[in-house]
Formats: structure tokens, C-alpha cells, sequence
């Protein structure tokens, strides 16, 4: 097991100011551990501990429901109850639907706990504490994508004037919680305008993972294969057990070390395709260890009703475009019926 190599990046709103240099520099990183890994470490402490307790010490319950109750949770997008697989028999997993929305948080409560259920209602308010720096961590890598577009390549100094405008907008989002703004960016740059309109056809779902210990001693610890995400962007936060592993592209494993007030940010099969190869959804997996059983909680982002284009400012000479316009559903549905047997599910459905 190779060392952990990867980026932690502070995110807590101290350093979140759009008008220093600093939100610059953040910019720049995100870019450079995501061209590197596809993924990195964002330390946020928005989201109160309280709550987070509370989503956490809920699970069990969850996950003790009759099997049949369970499968109730069903979904035409591939985001149901997934358990009891013979090929992985340590996982399983629910898909929460508009997890941000009180409406959806509501809705699967009730599926599950016909007569209520009191702590489970704080899944929603950890979610829009996280749902707040998503929005700046997603803004922060199309400002990233936006810089390398001014020729500004890693490690050089940005100038902050360049991506001003598109700052300025994510942290008005942050205090106000709304994207009226979005005709500034229309107006300002192509690739924002282009990001602006997935942002607004973005929906998120919450992956909701348990990870049983291993049976035996000869049981298999892994908790779930090799395999790239097929969101548009993953935001991963595990209870302090560890055992999720990312793989170089030397092709090495590195284990990411759990810490307190951290996120996960995973770049995906998607993702590549936007930024024209440019950032790759790394392959990652969760390998079991020790006797605690493990939880972890995944906002995935999809773009809904809208095809995703590669911006034609990352589209040039030396960068040809790699792959062609998708809907983003029928490739997850690709991806669940034929594309799993694929080496590079992504190139196969719309490579060029
Ligand atoms: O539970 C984890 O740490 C990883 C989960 C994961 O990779 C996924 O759900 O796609
Ligand atoms: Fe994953």
C-alpha cells in the first residue's frame, strides 16, 4: 500500500473569502489533486457534530428493518435498496432521492418508519450544511477548469481579477442560497454558462453504505470492488473506521486515512467526459479490516434532462475533443445493464 499522497484542502469558511488571494490558491488546488488523484480531502466543519452523531447513530436502525421494508425503497434510476448481493456479501445500500429537500427526506422516512421516525429528520440538516460547500467545491473546480483556460498552468500565480466574477457568484450562492446571479456568468465566460445550466439541472441522491465485518476467517474483506462513480461529482463522508482505498494511475493503491471534519470529494466517469479527459474519475474501492461494522454517506450529483457537453473552451488543437454530448441517466443505465463489463465504461458509450 503506497502512502497517502492525497490533497487535504481547508474549506472552512475562515479561509473562504472570494476577495483574497487565497480563494485563488484553494482553486488552484482543487485542480492540481484532482488532475493528480481525481480526488482529495476537503476539510469542512460546517456540518455541527451534533447532527452529524445523530445521522450516524440513525443508521443502524435503518439498516435493522425487516428486508422486505427495506426493499420498499425502490427506484426507476438505479438508486434503490441494494443488499444481499452472493458477490458482495458485506454491502448494502440505500438511495435517498432529493436528499436536500425536506419533501425527500420526508417521503423516505415514511417508507421506512410508517409511524416516524425523530432522528432520521437530521439526515436533511446535514445535508444542507453540506450541500452549501458543495455548491462552492463544484464552483471552485469549474473556476479551476476556467483558469487553466487562461493559460495559467499549475503551481503559477492566478490572477484573482480573471476569476472575480465567478467567485463572487458562488459566495453570494453561499450567503443567500439562490442563483439569480447566474446571467453574470452568462454573460462573463462560455465554459460558465455551460456549467451555470448543469448546475441548475443538477439533482443529488444520497448513497446511505453499510459494510458488514467479514465472516469468518476466510471470509472476503471487501466491502465493495474496484470501480469508477457514475455521478457527475461524489462527496463521501465515513465514520472513522477507514478502509476506503484509491488507486494511482501508477496503479497503486492508497488507503484514505479517515479524519474528523473531512469530506471526500471523488471526481467520476462524467466528470472526465466535461473537462475533456482532463480530470479522471479514479477507481476506488472499499477493502474491510477489524471488527466494526462500517457506515458511510455519499451526496452523488446528477445532471437531469439536460445532455452533458464538454465546454468548446476545453476543446482545442492540443486538446481534441475526447468524447461526444450524453444524457447523463442513460449512461448510468448503460453503465447497470452493459457497460460494467466495459474496461472504460465512459469511452465506450460516448468516446470519440
Ligand atoms: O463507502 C465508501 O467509502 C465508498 C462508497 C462508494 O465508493 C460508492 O458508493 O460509490
Ligand atoms: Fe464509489
Amino acid at each position: 500500500m503506497a502512502p497517502s499522497l492525497l490533497s487535504v484542502i481547508d474549506f472552512s469558511s475562515k479561509t473562504l473569502n472570494p476577495k483574497s488571494t487565497s480563494w485563488a490558491t484553494t482553486c488552484n488546488e482543487v485542480t492540481r489533486a484532482l488532475e493528480e488523484h481525481g480526488v482529495f480531502i476537503a476539510k469542512y466543519d460546517g456540518a455541527p457534530q451534533e447532527v452529524e452523531d445523530a445521522v450516524f447513530n440513525s443508521l443502524p436502525d435503518l439498516y435493522n428493518l425487516p428486508i422486505e421494508v427495506k426493499r420498499l425503497n425502490c427506484s426507476d434510476t438505479h438508486h434503490g435498496y441494494i443488499g444481499q448481493l452472493p458477490l458482495l456479501p458485506l454491502y448494502e445500500s440505500f438511495g435517498l432521492q432529493n436528499p436536500t429537500t425536506e419533501e425527500g427526506v420526508e417521503k423516505f422516512t415514511k417508507l421506512m418508519w410508517p409511524s416516524g421516525n425523530g432522528t432520521f429528520r437530521y439526515v436533511r440538516v446535514f445535508l444542507s450544511s453540506l450541500e452549501l460547500w458543495m455548491k462552492e467545491a463544484t464552483a471552485c473546480t469549474a473556476v479551476a477548469v476556467q483558469i487553466e483556460d487562461f493559460g495559467c498552468g499549475r503551481g503559477e500565480v492566478v490572477d484573482p481579477g480573471k476569476v472575480k466574477i465567478v467567485v463572487n457568484v458562488s459566495k453570494v450562492c453561499h450567503i443567500t442560497h439562490c442563483r439569480s446571479d447566474a446571467s453574470m456568468i452568462a454573460k462573463s465566460y462560455e465554459i460558465e454558462e455551460e456549467y451555470e445550466s448543469l448546475h441548475k439541472s443538477m439533482v443529488h441522491v444520497l448513497g446511505i453504505q453499510k459494510y458488514a465485518t467479514p465472516q469468518g476467517n476466510d471470509g472476503s474483506p471487501v466491502g465493495i470492488g474496484p470501480h469508477t462513480d457514475k455521478s457527475f461529482f461524489t462527496i463521501l463522508r465515513e465514520r472513522q473506521i477507514g478502509g476506503l482505498q484509491i488507486k494511482t494511475k501508477d496503479g497503486d493503491w492508497i488507503e484514505v486515512k479517515p479524519s474528523p471534519s473531512s469530506f471526500i470529494v471523488i471526481a467520476t466517469d462524467p466528470f472526465t467526459a466535461w473537462t475533456n479527459g482532463r480530470i479522471e474519475g479514479p477507481c476506488h474501492r472499499v477493502i474491510m479490516k477489524g471488527d466494526q461494522e462500517r457506515f458511510s454517506v455519499s451526496l452523488f450529483s446528477f445532471i437531469k434532462d439536460l445532455k452533458i457537453k464538454t465546454p468548446q473552451k476545453l476543446i482545442d488543437e492540443e486538446h481534441p475533443q475526447l468524447f461526444k454530448e450524453f444524457d447523463h441517466y442513460k449512461y448510468v443505465h448503460y453503465y447497470m445493464i452493459e457497460g460494467n463489463k466495459s474496461e472504460c465504461p465512459i469511452k465506450s458509450y460516448c468516446g470519440i
